[in-house]
């Protein structure tokens, strides 16, 4: 199995498709992993296009991709941290259907990799604050990891 970052969670969510379209389940506030509301933004990325790497100081992020795909790649540098150290890949879309909840202080950041734009859905814990978040260089970091597709 695939290494897990202390605190992240990943859990499938409904589908409930009948001849008119579907449902998409994304969060509840019954929901384990529900801690509180701040906002619901979505943002969209092109094929290809790499939006990374952020750390939030105080949002948690609860994220679900109903359309397109990403790759959503997480690493934990917190210090104490048991999985200090692991890289983690989770791909997300429709054919893959989850809700992905981040906690503070991991980095995190995702590549869309389906023809067309793909819609990240975030049920945040607490409003945008350009002063919660940190950033740094999707190719040239401290996390080195390679964004590049790769035919195994
Ligand atoms: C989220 C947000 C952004 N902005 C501005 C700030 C930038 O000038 C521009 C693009 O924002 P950013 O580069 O942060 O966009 P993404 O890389 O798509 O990331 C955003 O969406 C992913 C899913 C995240 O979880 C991030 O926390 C969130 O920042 O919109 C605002 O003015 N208000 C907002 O609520």
């Amino acid at each position: 199995m695939a290494p897990m970052i202390e605190g992240v969670r990943i859990e499938p969510r409904r589908q409930i498709v009948d001849e008119r379209g579907k449902i998409m389940h994304m969060l509840k506030s019954t929901d384990d992993v529900f801690q509180q509301f701040g906002e619901i933004y979505f943002s969209v990325v092109n094929p290809g296009v790499v939006k990374a790497w952020h750390i939030h100081k105080k949002m948690v992020l609860n994220y679900a991709v109903p359309f397109g795909a990403i790759k959503f790649v997480l690493y934990d540098d917190r210090e104490g941290s048991p999985t200090r150290g692991v890289l983690q890949e989770v791909f997300l879309g429709p054919d893959s259907y989850s809700l992905v909840t981040v906690p503070p202080m991991v980095w995190n950041g995702f590549k869309g990799i389906s023809t067309t734009p793909a819609i990240v859905a975030n049920c945040a814990s607490i409003p945008h604050d350009p002063d919660e978040i940190m950033r740094c260089d999707p190719f040239d970091n401290h996390i080195g990891y390679d964004w590049a597709l790769k035919h195994q």
